[in-house]
């Protein structure tokens, strides 16, 4: 680092909680400097590298506009979309242990809840349901759709209380089975792939009819896509509904907070049989084309930070569409954890994960910091 890069970067630092570059530097900086200056007047001769012009590349990120000029993407609060956890007791509100700073509540405390965080720019939420009733959960999942059920009665409430915010119904059945599997089940326990479509089909029309703008199944049948289309259009709502696809969905460890939140845990066995296995990079890319030849509008990667390779194929595939990336609870969980044991500062790594993904090709990114990123992208 020359001594005038040095001291620019002593000067401009974007980020007031950065602990990176620029606090490093700062380290004994009076003697660094000093060195700097003696080595800078007995050199003053020497061959140069500044002589070969392609050898310079500080310049073009010295100022922090020209840094963010460096970013193909940069974060703003439309790309956000916030998970909300729904209960069916109308007035709880409570914090989820699993999820530093995150809350689930019912539909009596919804709208107080968003209040500031509308104010703030957001823009977008994803709704999950958490039935707490005993009785609630059935072999078939009927509390998915029930008319007076939270996901459904929410987005009525929503759709009144803020016309403008973007409402997305995650689509799924594990809330709401009995067995905690994302589907309807045959007698040995594996997915019946016909009945669990025919069934989430209908759930996705109903959360549409109810006001949602989007559907996001994530339950991973095959053909679903083709099938929630399909039924849109039947109900005449084809073209004022959006189909988010998490099509390349991998099982893994990272769900852990979520299900702890939202009591989605399968009783037995797991989801390996119909999210996809971590090495499965092809298996992702098959699973993409086919969920735009179904008809989804915009693809989805999750998780998110471990997968930046398949977020870079779903771009290089979808290249006509929006990609989003969920990062998940796990990856949430990990980032608090890490912080609190001095690892990193929070901030800088939120932001530093969320650019990656960003940098990987999505332009959509559901985030459980969503309300710091509202702060944070203020200035
Ligand atoms: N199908 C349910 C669903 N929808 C979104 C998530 C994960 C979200 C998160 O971890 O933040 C899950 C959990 C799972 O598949 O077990
Ligand atoms: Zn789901
Ligand atoms: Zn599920």
């Amino acid at each position: 680092m020359s001594f005038s890069t040095l001291v620019n970067d002593l000067t401009y630092r974007d980020r007031p909680t950065s602990t990176n570059t620029a606090s490093t530097a700062h380290t004994d900086t009076r003697s660094q400097i000093s060195r700097a200056r003696s080595y800078a007047s007995t050199a003053a001769t020497s061959v140069s590298i500044a002589g070969d012009i392609s050898s310079q590349l500080h310049g073009g990120y010295s100022h922090p506009l020209a840094r963010a000029w460096q970013a193909e993407r940069q974060l703003t609060k439309s790309m956000l979309i916030y998970p909300l956890f729904i209960t069916d007791n109308p007035d709880e509100m409570e914090a989820i242990s699993s999820l530093p700073g995150q809350k689930r509540m019912g539909l009596n405390r919804v709208v107080e809840f968003l209040r500031p965080l509308i104010q703030k720019g957001l823009k977008s939420v994803i709704l999950f349901g958490v039935p707490l009733a005993p009785t609630a959960k059935d072999a078939l999942g009927t509390a998915a759709d029930d008319p007076q059920g939270p996901v459904m009665a929410c987005l009525r409430l929503l759709r009144r209380a803020y016309p403008r915010l973007f409402l997305i119904a995650d689509v799924c059945l594990c809330e709401y089975t009995s067995h905690g599997h994302c589907g309807i089940l045959h007698e040995d326990g594996s997915l019946n792939n016909n009945l669990s479509v025919d069934r989430v089909s209908d759930v996705a029309v109903a959360y549409a009819e109810a006001g949602a703008h989007c559907v996001a199944p994530s339950d991973m049948n095959d053909g679903r896509i083709r099938a929630i289309k399909l039924k849109l259009i039947e109900a005449g709502i084809a073209h004022k509904v959006v189909l988010m696809s998490y099509s390349a969905k991998f099982s893994g460890c990272l769900y852990g907070p979520f299900r702890d939140a939202a009591g989605s845990c399968p009783s037995f066995g797991d989801r390996r049989c119909y999210q996809l296995p971590p090495g499965g990079r092809g298996l992702a890319r098959r699973a993409i084309h086919r969920d735009i030849g179904e008809g989804a509008d915009i693809i989805m990667v999750k998780p998110a930070t471990q997968y930046l390779d398949i977020i870079s194929d779903a771009k290089e595939i979808g290249k006509d569409m929006p990609v989003a990336a969920y990062h998940v609870s796990g990856e949430y969980a990990m980032i608090h954890a890490a912080a609190k044991a001095g690892v990193f500062d929070l901030k800088t790594m939120a932001f530093e994960a969320t650019e990656g993904i960003l940098r990987a090709g999505a332009s959509i990114v559901v985030s459980y910091f969503t309300p710091e990123f509202l702060d944070w992208l203020e200035t």
